[in-house]
């Protein structure tokens, strides 16, 4: 028999057979197929995977669905809070993810032995320069490297550091209080509604930039977000939150070679950042020594440090205040005024302790005094637990020798686990049944609850706080934030009358890894009318 005829008849046959088929219907085979490659893929890799034994939905057999979750915006937090209330401590989220609600675990797994890496959710958050993918002290999962970044510049964010900066802040505390006075409230103490959240933000990058710069890039003074990099930040956090679902999507869309589709870049701040820096070491700028800035913190340990830290390193940390720094306490000072403005009862013994300390309401107030202020440190507290500014698992991978869980499992190595802010923070044995409520009492001594219980249910809380992440990892900037959040606080608790303009209106959270808020309406007004 002759083979080669065969062959042909054969092809021939089958050409004349899918011609017959039409395009159509070629076009839905062969994406059929694809198709059930692919989830012959995930049934098998699903079958074989040792996560099968932990509940989580059923789409989370892939992580497409917690990326569609958080590109719908919708509450992706709430969402994995009502899993959690279903499904318990332990909840899977993808193939390779699981989120854990134990408190008792955090020292393990944010801990300081450098061996729970980030996962690559992190790694996005990066640049490239001169083709070469450049990570900073947030985005690098690199132990090595993150230490050789955040050793030369860690002293600048102590307490003490922070201390050094206070006069920034109270320029720009007092910068906020006037554009209050001028724009929102009328000659006759008059209140006219005004949105506070975006204010707020307007300040807080102005705040940043002063600390940085010496110099506010002029968010307050023009009203408005003029430069849009308050606009542009959000959607670099958004790309960060969505593409860390995702993290392969990253190389696709932002880092490769060819056409970026990435979030903005935010070359224009850059570019201020460069002019900035070219004029403090050139001298020609007119920095004052007696107030520090963070320019010239990084300035100085390029000198300290010059193996550790170059040009391209110090432009890394002066945009890392900004993106960091700013809509996060932005995001904690919405909050104070949001929940507590709704609990007036709250709200009036904050003013009543502020009130009563006899501050002088035309200045802001020194930390060194708020810093004494129990019941606003309860305030600020509860801020940070309720709406955290970061309400995903903070992702990183179970090292060798893996990781046994309270119930008795095991979670073998190379698993990404993460526990949440938010979950972690309403969590119910450590913060009280009434954990889904507002209540700065809870921070505080009880009325009949003796010394040790409190300083019982005290530690067990400050153990299950994780609003600043923990170990090594754990946010640079808390000290700077917690001077932050003090001392605005206060001074406009005792400078201003403030309510919200309509109390039954909420507001709208627009993601997850930041907690942004939108629409916080108020009316206020002056405690005593000069
Ligand atoms: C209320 C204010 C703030 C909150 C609640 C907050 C929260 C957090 C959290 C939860 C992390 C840990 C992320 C993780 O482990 O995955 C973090 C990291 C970080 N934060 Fe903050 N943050 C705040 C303010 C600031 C400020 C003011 C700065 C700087 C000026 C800053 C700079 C950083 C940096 C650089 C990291 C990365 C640290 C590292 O990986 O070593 N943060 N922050």
């Amino acid at each position: 028999m002759d083979s080669t005829v065969d062959i042909d008849h054969f092809l021939a046959h089958l050409q004349v057979k899918w011609l017959g088929l039409g395009f159509k219907s070629l076009c839905a085979t062969v994406i059929g197929l694809h198709l059930a490659a692919l989830f012959g893929w995930y049934a098998v890799s699903w079958v074989a995977s040792p996560l099968r034994k932990y509940n989580g939905p059923f789409l989370a057999v892939t992580n497409f669905w917690r990326f569609a979750l958080v590109c719908t915006r919708s509450n992706y937090y709430k969402t994995v809070k009502k899993l959690h209330d279903e499904h318990g401590p332990v909840l899977r989220l993808g193939p390779n993810l699981l989120s854990l609600d134990y408190p008792e675990l955090i020292k393990t797994i944010y801990s300081t032995d450098g061996k729970w890496k980030k996962t690559e959710a992190y790694e996005n958050n990066s640049t490239v320069v001169d083709g070469k993918i450049t990570y900073n002290v947030f985005s690098t999962t690199d132990q090595a490297e993150h230490a050789r970044m955040k050793r030369p510049v860690a002293k600048y964010y102590t307490t003490g550091s922070a201390l050094a900066v206070e006069g920034h802040m109270d320029a720009m505390i007092d910068e906020l209080c006037s554009h209050i006075e001028q724009r929102f409230i009328e000659g006759d103490n008059k209140p006219k509604a005004f949105d506070f959240g975006k204010w707020i933000g307007y300040f807080m990058f102005d705040l940043v930039t002063k600390l940085t710069f010496s110099y506010p890039f002029g968010y307050m003074k023009n009203g408005c977000d003029f430069d849009h990099l308050l606009e542009s930040s959000e959607k670099v956090i958004d790309y960060f939150q969505r593409i860390g679902q995702l993290p392969w999507l990253d190389f696709w869309l932002d880092k490769n070679p060819i056409m970026k589709i990435g979030p903005p870049n935010l070359d224009n701040t850059a570019r201020i950042a460069v002019d900035f820096m070219t004029r403090r070491m050139q001298g020609t700028d007119d920095y004052d020594a007696r107030t520090p800035d963070f320019l010239q913190h990084f300035v100085d340990a390029k000198a300290t440090h010059p193996d550790l830290v170059d040009n391209s390193m110090i432009l890394s940390h002066t945009l890392i205040n900004m993106e960091a720094g700013a809509d996060s306490v932005a995001i904690i000072l919405r909050s104070a005024f949001y929940y507590g403005l709704r609990s007036p009862e709250t709200y009036r013994k904050l003013e009543a302790e502020i009130l009563a300390a006899g501050l002088d309401g035309e200045k802001p107030v020194p930390y060194s005094v708020a810093r004494q202020l129990p019941y606003l440190e309860a305030f600020i507290r509860e801020s940070l637990r309720i709406h955290p500014v970061v309400a995903m698992p903070l992702e990183r991978y179970v090292p060798e020798g893996g990781l046994k869980l309270p119930d008795g499992s095991f979670v073998p190595p190379g698993t990404a686990v993460g526990i949440n802010p938010y979950i972690v923070g309403r969590n119910k044995a450590v913060f009280g049944e009434d954990s889904d409520e507002w209540s700065p009492e809870r921070w505080l001594q009880a009325p009949g609850e003796d010394d040790e219980a409190y300083q019982q249910r005290l530690k067990r809380m400050n153990a299950g706080d994780l609003s600043f992440g923990a170990g090594s990892r754990i946010c640079l900037g808390k000290n700077l934030a917690y001077l932050e959040l003090y001392k605005t606080l206060a001074t406009l608790v005792n400078r201003f009358e403030i309510e919200l303009a309509d109390p039954s209106k909420e507001w709208h959270v627009l993601g997850s890894w930041l907690t942004i808020q939108k629409g916080v309406i108020v009316k206020m007004k002056l405690r005593k009318t000069v």
